[in-house]
C-alpha cells in the first residue's frame, strides 16, 4: 500500500474537522467518513473528488476580472481546505504562481487590513515582546520545521508595509510546499510587528498592524534576539528565511545569526543564485565566458549586493584574482556610481566601491555625480542588472548604448512586482532591434522578436529556495554555507534547456519548478556534506532521502482514532 493509502487516524468530526483546514476534504469525504465523523447534512449529498473540486476552483479563479480578487479566492480556499489549494496550485503552476506570489502578492501586501477575512501565521509584535515563549509554546506548533520571517519593512520594491508584509511569508511557505513538498502543517509564516513608518498605514482606520513608527538600534536588536533565542530554543533544528528586511538590518541580521541557527536571506542569498544561473546559462548563448563580461549593478542594497559578492566569488573561483573581478563590476546606487570618499557609503558596498582613479578618465554629463547612464557610456558593459526597485531607469539612451557595444547585451531588470521593474521586456527587446537576454523579477507575457513569441526568463528566487529548504530538510542540515547557494545556481544553470534558437530560454519552465526544486535539492545536499553540515549519506541514498520529505496533495483515507 502506497503511504497515502494508509489511514490517516483523526480525533475531530463535523464542523470542526470541516474548519480545519489541513483535515478538510469538503465535498471529498466519502460516504463513510460522513457515517464515522458526523458530517451527514453538513455537506451537500453528492460525493465528489479532488478532480472535480479542483476543477470547480479553477473555474471559480478565472471568472473573476482583478488578479487580487483571485488572491483574496485563493487566500480563502488555503484557509478552508489545503490540500485541495495546494492540488489546484500545483496542476496550474503557471497559471497560479503569479496570483499567490509576485506580482499580486505585491497589492496583497498593500491592500492586507482590507481584505483580511481569517489569520494564518504568526504575528510577534513589540508590545506582546514578553510573551514570545509564551505564544511559541503552544502545543499547534510542535511539528514546525520551517519559517519564513519578514518585519515587512522591504516588501519587494514596495517599501515598508507594515503588518500586510505577512503576504510575503505566506506566499513563500506556499511555494514551499508546492514546488518542494513540505508538508504544509511543518511551516510557519511569521511577522514581527516592529512598527511602521509608512504614514499611509498610521493615518488608515483600518490599519491592523502595531500603529507606532518603526521601534529601531538597540531596541530593535534586542527584540531579534529575543525572537531568535525563542525560536531556536523551541525548535533547534529549525529552517529560518529571513524575507524582505531592509537593506540596513538584512546583511547585519544574516551574519549575527547564521551560525546560530539554521538560516539565509533570500533576498540575499536566493536572489543571487537565480541570477548567477540565469547569467552562467546567458554566457553560454553570448559566448562570452563569465570572467571575460563587464557588470553594471544598479542599486546595491540587500539584493544587489548578494549578487555583486556571488558574481565575485564565482569569478575567483574561475581563476581571476579578487581585484580582477572587483575590476569588472560597476555599482550605481542612490547617489551614482559607487567611488571611495562618497556619503552614505555602507560596509557591505566596499567590495564594489571604485577609486577615484579607476574614474579619472570618464566623460561625464556632470561632474559632481556618476549617474546609471555615465556608467554605462563609459563601462560599455555585457551586463546590466536591475535590483532598485526605481520604474523606468533603465531608459532607451541607456539601453542603447549598451547595445552598441555589446551582440547579446544580458539586461535582468529584477525588481519586483511588475510596477518597479526596470524596464519592460518589450521595449528592451525593441531598443536592442531583439538581441537582448532578458530576465526578470516578476512574470511577463511573452515578448514578440521577429514575429516570434519569445518566453521571458523569469529570474525569480523561487527556482532556488525551494530546492534549499528541501535539502536542508532531506539530510538534516545544520546550517546553509554561501558554497550551498552556488551549488544551487549551478545545478540550476545546468538545468537551461540546450540554446539552439536565437532566442533560447535561460531558465527551465515555471510549470517545471517542482523539478526544478528537487535537482536543486540534490546539489545543495552534496554541497551541504563536503561542507560537514550534515551527517553522512550514501550518494544513492539521496534520492530516496529526498523524496521521504514530499508532501503530495492528495486526500488520505480517514479513519477514527478511538
Ligand atoms: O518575492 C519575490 O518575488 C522575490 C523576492 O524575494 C523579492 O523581490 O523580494
Ligand atoms: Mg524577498
Amino acid at each position: 500500500m502506497s503511504s497515502d493509502q494508509i489511514p490517516l487516524e483523526v480525533d475531530i468530526e463535523g464542523a470542526v474537522l470541516l474548519t480545519n483546514p489541513l483535515l478538510n476534504k469538503g465535498t471529498a469525504f466519502t460516504d463513510e467518513e460522513r457515517t464515522a465523523f458526523s458530517l451527514h447534512g453538513l455537506l451537500p449529498p453528492r460525493v465528489g473528488t479532488l478532480d472535480a473540486q479542483v476543477a470547480r476552483r479553477l473555474q471559480a479563479v478565472r471568472a473573476f476580472t482583478r488578479d487580487l480578487d483571485r488572491y483574496v479566492f485563493l487566500r480563502g480556499l488555503q484557509d478552508a481546505n489545503e490540500t485541495l489549494f495546494y492540488a489546484l496550485l500545483t496542476r496550474h503552476l503557471t497559471e497560479m504562481l503569479p496570483l499567490i506570489y509576485t506580482p499580486t502578492v505585491g497589492q496583497a501586501c498593500e491592500q492586507f487590513s482590507h481584505y483580511w477575512h481569517f489569520p494564518r501565521g504568526l504575528f510577534l509584535s513589540w508590545p506582546h515582546r514578553d510573551i514570545i515563549n509564551q505564544i511559541l509554546a503552544h502545543p499547534r506548533y510542535d511539528r514546525i520545521e520551517t519559517i519564513v520571517v519578514s518585519d515587512g519593512e522591504r516588501i519587494l520594491g514596495l517599501g515598508d508595509q507594515g503588518a500586510g508584509g505577512m503576504g510575503i511569508p505566506i506566499g513563500k511557505l506556499s511555494i514551499y510546499t508546492a514546488c518542494a513538498g513540505l508538508d504544509p502543517a511543518t511551516t510557519l509564516p511569521i511577522l514581527l510587528d516592529t512598527g511602521t513608518d509608512n504614514a499611509e498605514r498610521i493615518a488608515d482606520p483600518l490599519y491592523m498592524g502595531w500603529k507606532h513608527e518603526r521601534v529601531r538600534g538597540a531596541d530593535y536588536d534586542a527584540f531579534i534576539e529575543t525572537f531568535i533565542s525563542a525560536v531556536t530554543k523551541r525548535w533547534p533544528r529549525v529552517l529560518l528565511q529571513w524575507e524582505d528586511f531592509a537593506r540596513v538590518n538584512a546583511g547585519p541580521l544574516l551574519e549575527r545569526y547564521r551560525d546560530r541557527l539554521c538560516s539565509f536571506n533570500d533576498d540575499i542569498q536566493g536572489t543571487a543564485a537565480v541570477a548567477a544561473a540565469t547569467l552562467l546559462a546567458g554566457t553560454k548563448v553570448s559566448g562570452i565566458s563569465l570572467c571575460d563580461q563587464r557588470f553594471v549593478l544598479f542599486g546595491a542594497g540587500t539584493a544587489g549586493s548578494g549578487i555583486g559578492r556571488m558574481l565575485l566569488d564565482l569569478m575567483v573561483h574561475e581563476g581571476l584574482t579578487r581585484r580582477e573581478a572587483q575590476d569588472r563590476f560597476f555599482a550605481v546606487d542612490r547617489h551614482g556610481l559607487l567611488v571611495e570618499g562618497m556619503a552614505d557609503l555602507q560596509s557591505f558596498q566596499a567590495p564594489f566601491v571604485k577609486s577615484r582613479a579607476a574614474v579619472a578618465g570618464w566623460q561625464l554629463a556632470r561632474p559632481d555625480r556618476i549617474d546609471l547612464l555615465d556608467t554605462v557610456r563609459n563601462v560599455r558593459p555585457t551586463v546590466l542588472i536591475g535590483v532598485s526597485g526605481q520604474p523606468g531607469a533603465f531608459t532607451e539612451d541607456i539601453i542603447r548604448s549598451m547595445a552598441d557595444s555589446v551582440e547579446r547585451p544580458l539586461i535582468f531588470p529584477l525588481s519586483n512586482p511588475l510596477s518597479r521593474c526596470e524596464a519592460t521586456p518589450a521595449d528592451l527587446a525593441r531598443w536592442t532591434g531583439g538581441r537582448a537576454l532578458i530576465g526578470t523579477g516578476s512574470p511577463f507575457p511573452p515578448v514578440v522578436i521577429d514575429g516570434q513569441p519569445v518566453t521571458v526568463n523569469q529570474t525569480n528566487n523561487a527556482y532556488i529556495f525551494p530546492g534549499v529548504g528541501l535539502a536542508v530538510h532531506a539530510v538534516g542540515a545544520r546550517r546553509i554555507s554561501d558554497a550551498m547557494f552556488v551549488a544551487a545556481a549551478r545545478a540550476l544553470a545546468a538545468l537551461a534547456p540546450k540554446a539552439t534558437q536565437a532566442h533560447p530560454k535561460l531558465l527551465p519552465p515555471v510549470e517545471g519548478l517542482r523539478d526544478v526544486a528537487v535537482a536543486v535539492a540534490r546539489a545543495v545536499a552534496l554541497q551541504a556534506r563536503a561542507d560537514g553540515l550534515c551527517a553522512g549519506f550514501e550518494d544513492e541514498e539521496l534520492d530516496r532521502l529526498i523524496a521521504a520529505k514530499r508532501w503530495e496533495p492528495v486526500y488520505r483515507p480517514y479513519r477514527r482514532s478511538r
